[in-house]
């Protein structure tokens, strides 16, 4: 079954057009990367399939559930339990410790506290960033926040985590080393991945890229394939 997907999608802000017919989908466990030079109407896709904006036209589906009908409160709850976001600055909470931050969607989600924090500091040690568990942000580096930040986005162990160029504002190296970790991890727990980014070496870790052009699917491929202007058209 397609995991999530959506149908013509069209959506304007005011005179300005962002997304005029996305047709997209995606399956279970699969990471797609979705680029496409500033201003195609990447993270706006991004938004609508993730029930944050609401299209004006076409369907977006989740397991078959037409979400784009539900209330924001059905769709806030589908995020905070099924969905994980990220985005490219973490936003972590500057008065938390990492184990806090990474902590926190699980006691907004009612796990006991030593749970939660158990859980957190798990999730700390994937990212390889376990010593700074009782660290705020602001004595981190911008790479051990987006490892803080990506490990607060599964913790909860979402079906599906929706990334905003999560690596935008870090150095080549850095951002790569993060993705890595994230594909890697998403990839063990079959979690799905939607990746916004305009850097066709961050859309080569993806199963496959849809490049927008315009608000309009331009073609899709292999994460390579597309980066190179090839692809599926
Ligand atoms: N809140 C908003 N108000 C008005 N126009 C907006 C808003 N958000 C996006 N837009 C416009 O919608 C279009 C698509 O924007 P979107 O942010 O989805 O593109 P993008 O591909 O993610 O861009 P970038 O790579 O620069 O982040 C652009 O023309 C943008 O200026």
């Amino acid at each position: 079954m397609t995991h999530l997907q959506a149908r013509g999608v069209v959506k304007a802000y005011g005179p300005t057009p962002a997304l005029r017919g996305v047709t997209l989908d995606v399956a279970e466990g699969e990471i797609v990367a979705v680029s496409g030079p500033s201003g195609c109407g990447k993270s706006t896709l991004l938004h609508c399939l993730a029930g944050i904006l609401r299209p004006d036209v076409g369907e977006v589906s989740w397991r078959g559930d037409r979400i784009d009908t539900w209330s924001e409160s059905a769709r806030s709850r589908l995020r905070r339990t099924e969905f994980g976001v990220l985005f490219q600055f973490g936003q972590l909470v500057a008065e938390l410790t990492a184990a806090e931050n990474v902590a926190l969607p699980l006691l907004l989600a009612g796990t006991g506290r030593r749970a939660a924090r158990t859980a957190a500091v798990n999730w700390l040690d994937r990212f390889g960033v376990a010593e700074l568990a009782d660290v705020r942000p602001g004595e981190m580096s911008g790479g051990q926040q987006q490892r803080c930040a990506t490990a607060r986005a599964l913790v909860t162990e979402p079906r599906v985590l929706f990334a905003d160029e999560p690596t935008g504002a870090l150095d080549t190296l850095t951002g790569e080393q993060v993705l890595t970790q994230l594909v890697r991890l998403a990839r063990e727990q079959r979690t799905t991945v939607v990746l916004v980014t305009h850097e066709p070496r961050v859309a080569a870790y993806a199963d496959r890229e849809v490049v927008l052009r315009d608000g309009m699917v331009d073609h899709t491929g292999l994460g390579f394939e597309a980066s190179l202007g090839g692809g599926v058209r």
